[in-house]
């Protein structure tokens, strides 16, 4: 029997708690078979001691329905997630991050900005926020020190939003990022061509993704933000345990209808001891031209998924013809109109946001 072969019939272990495999999930490092005794070597980072014991039994039970097996050695090499002893939440019943975790260098802070659903704002949000924090570090004293990582395979529209429409280059084999409005911004848009098909996409994103937090020079930043793709499948679950996550930020729509779906969002980082730092709703009204307001997609979603997640309700974004016009040019609201009632409510969250990282530990 080949270490291929083991591999394979592995596959039928799931992590506990997730739909994924452990061998798809980078679990297995190495598997052998001689007179009669598979021998195979995991490791994985988790702080629930439950973890181990569980993959180990469930190998076990795989490896010894195999013809031939008499006998199993299952070394398991575990060690402490990250996030878990950063954030104290202590890791009950979470998987932790996975593999792959390493702290870019230079980057204190990184925040995934996710959504339960696609349509919702999330880039427009994610790009009005980064744009927010830059001006509110600028102000401080600290200008070019936020990033903002577009990871969203399906539609990345960062660069456009950005008004950015250059290539990154590359420099001692590092992608250097491009910069504007004071944000480095680093896209999947610039990497995957349009004619792309989707189903590729997936398995491409995860390496790229390692890519960018690895092999891309963002210099020093304060806070690095990641648009994820809208969602709260696997791909989402394997992004978010490839990076090293401070916390994340969860945007919705105030019709009650989405607060389900978003909540799906959020209990994704609590399974994988990423903190939710709060939730953003997004379209909450229109005020018309004689001051009234109008909910044109309801009321309450983003209170409602908040309390049900135990996170703050960090703001809630107007309906405003502006903030669309201002992502088609590729000038933020923020930007265009600093003084404005939108820009205001960013530049709130922005403040909230970066007041909560400040109190974790800087991971560089
Ligand atoms: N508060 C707002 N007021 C007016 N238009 C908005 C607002 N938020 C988003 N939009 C517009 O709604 C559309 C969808 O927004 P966006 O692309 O940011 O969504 P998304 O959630 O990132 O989408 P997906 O993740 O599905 O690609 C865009 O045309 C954007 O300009």
């Amino acid at each position: 029997m080949t270490s291929d072969a083991i591999k394979e019939a592995l596959k039928q272990v799931k992590y506990p708690g997730f739909s994924r495999d452990i061998v798809s999930f980078g679990l297995v490092r190495a598997a052998g078979f001689a007179d009669g005794t598979v021998k195979v070597s995991l490791a994985l980072t988790t702080s629930d001691p439950k973890v181990p014991q569980h993959i180990k039994t469930e190998v076990d039970k795989c490896l010894r329905a195999l013809p031939g097996v008499r006998d199993t050695i299952i070394e398991l090499a575990v060690s402490p997630a990250p996030n878990a002893a950063q954030s104290g939440a202590g890791g009950a019943g979470g998987a932790g991050n996975l593999a792959g975790s390493r702290p870019p260098p230079g980057i204190r802070h990184s925040v995934a900005i996710a959504s339960g659903k696609g349509g919702v704002g999330k880039s427009t949000f994610s790009v009005n926020l980064a744009c927010a924090l830059a001006r509110l570090l600028a102000a401080r004293g600290r200008p070019g020190r936020i990033g903002l990582m577009d990871c969203d395979i399906y539609g990345p529209s960062v660069p456009l939003m950005m008004g950015i429409n250059d290539r990154p280059y590359v420099e001692d084999e590092f992608l250097i990022p491009l910069e504007n409005h004071g944000v480095k911004v680093m896209s999947m848009g610039f990497l995957i061509d349009d004619n792309t098909p989707v189903v590729w996409r997936g398995p491409m994103i995860m390496k790229t993704v390692q890519q960018f937090v690895q092999n891309v020079r963002w210099g020093e930043l304060d806070v690095l933000l990641v648009d994820l793709p809208p969602g709260t499948g696997d791909a989402q679950l394997s992004l978010v345990q490839t990076l090293p996550l401070d916390g994340a930020v969860l945007v919705t729509t105030p019709q009650l209808a989405s607060t389900q779906i978003a909540r799906k969002g959020g209990l994704m980082f609590q399974k994988v001891n990423v903190p939710l730092l709060g939730v953003a709703e997004n379209m909450s009204w229109f005020t018309d031209p004689a001051g009234i307001r109008h909910a044109l997609f309801g009321e309450g979603g983003g209170t409602k998924t908040a309390d049900a997640l135990g996170a703050p309700l960090l703001g809630q974004v107007p309906i405003q013809p502006a903030i669309r016009e201002g992502g088609d040019n590729g000038v933020p609201i923020v930007v265009a109109e600093p003084n404005g009632e939108a820009a205001q409510v960013f530049q709130s969250i922005a403040a909230a946001l970066l007041a909560r990282l400040e109190k974790t530990a800087p991971r560089a």
